[in-house]
């Protein structure tokens, strides 16, 4: 789908990115100042490369010899801000830039803006004015849709109420690359993951496969860690959901059904060398430590593999050592389940 392979220096930065996306939502994440909006902004033809090629669905846009400007792309770009024309309406909005023979309805009733059509920007909420934003992108019908942190203008609760339509997205076979520092976002969100830091790429790869790499997590930061589970609601009782996941049955408040994506950070799963008695915690499932990552800090990351499923989970190295846990041995993983997503779309684990 996307093709990338770039070197560009802007003052004491260098962006040096070799890159191949498949289809469906990639996310580039990494920390502030790596390099991500300077990555996107090259690919989309706002920046120009001091060198590299880079083609979109097979389709050169540039190299040596080819520098396409970004309205022949084919690349559909939604910023942080919506960036609307407020004297247009809603409707005149979306239609921007895209053929004049476009219905703009099913778009605007997969965002849920179809009521808006009328309104002008102006009297839109944050999370409407987003979506009015995705719209019009995809109206235009691009090869590629770049969204560079389309949810960081938005307070936690609107990032909450957008996120069901993101999700939507994905179902609607545009692929996406997807810029974020965000990881409960890019969990819900990404097929595939790119891990960008000073200016490289460090991982890419399958969302869940890097997730549940302590490696990865490493680099990732510590507190950001923990993987993510893919499952299907099989039983709703008391507002708990009974969820089929590789890992074994999870129970979760919030959700109501379909397949769902559960993110288990790794600070929230303790280990236990017996199977617990009395214990509040819903969640425990009997699990191998198959890989211990000591960090630099008092932490040590585990990757346990909990039947098909994996989990990370984060200790002190203390607890560790007390008790005398090591690779091979069984224990038990008590989850503090929480960051649940709901999703509507069957990624498949
Ligand atoms: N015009 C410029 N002149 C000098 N340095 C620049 C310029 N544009 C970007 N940089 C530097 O390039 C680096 C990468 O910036 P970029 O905006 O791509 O990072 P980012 O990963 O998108 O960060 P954030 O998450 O904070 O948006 C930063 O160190 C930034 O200061």
């Amino acid at each position: 789908m996307l093709d990338v392979s770039v070197q560009h220096r802007v003052g004491a930065f260098t962006l040096d990115v070799d890159l191949q996306t498949a289809s469906g939502v990639t996310a580039v994440f990494g920390p502030s100042g790596a390099g991500k909006t300077t990555l996107a902004r090259c690919v989309a033809g706002l920046t120009r490369p001091d060198t590299g090629r880079i083609a979109v669905d097979g389709r050169v846009v540039f190299d040596g010899d080819t520098d396409l400007p970004p309205h022949r792309r084919d690349i559909g770009y939604v910023f942080q801000e919506a960036r609307l024309f407020p004297h247009l309406s809603v409707r005149a909005n979306l239609m921007y830039g895209a053929r004049r023979d476009m219905d703009p309805t099913d778009v605007a009733n997969m965002l849920g803006i179809a009521d808006l059509l009328d309104r002008r920007p102006g009297g839109l909420s944050g999370g409407e004015g987003a979506r009015v934003a995705i719209g019009r992108a995809l109206l235009r019908q691009p090869k590629l849709l770049i969204m560079d942190e389309p949810l960081a203008a938005l307070d936690a609760r609107r990032r909450e109420t957008i996120l069901p339509w993101l999700e939507r997205l994905r179902g609607a076979g545009v692929p996406i690359l997807y810029i974020s520092h965000a990881i409960e976002e890019v969990a819900r969100l990404a097929d595939t993951l790119v891990l960008l830091r000073e200016g490289r790429v460090v991982r890419a790869g399958p969302l869940t496969e890097i997730l549940s790499d302590p490696e990865a997590a490493a680099l990732m930061g510590p507190s950001q860690a923990g993987a993510v589970l893919e499952g299907d609601v099989i039983e709703v009782a008391d507002g708990l959901a009974a969820i089929r996941t590789p890992a074994g049955v999870l129970h979760v408040a919030g959700v109501t059904g379909g397949r769902v994506r559960i993110r288990i950070r790794a600070e929230d799963v303790i280990v236990a060398t017996q199977e617990p008695q009395g214990l509040s915690a819903l969640n425990t499932l009997p699990a191998v430590i198959e890989a211990v990552q000591a960090g630099q800090g008092p932490g040590v990351m585990l990757r346990l593999q909990a039947g098909d499923g994996v989990l990370l989970a984060r200790l002190t190295r203390r607890s560790f050592d007390r008790l005398g846990l090591g690779v091979g041995q069984k224990v038990w993983a008590v989850l503090k389940t929480s960051g649940v997503a709901r999703s509507d779309v069957g990624g498949g684990s």
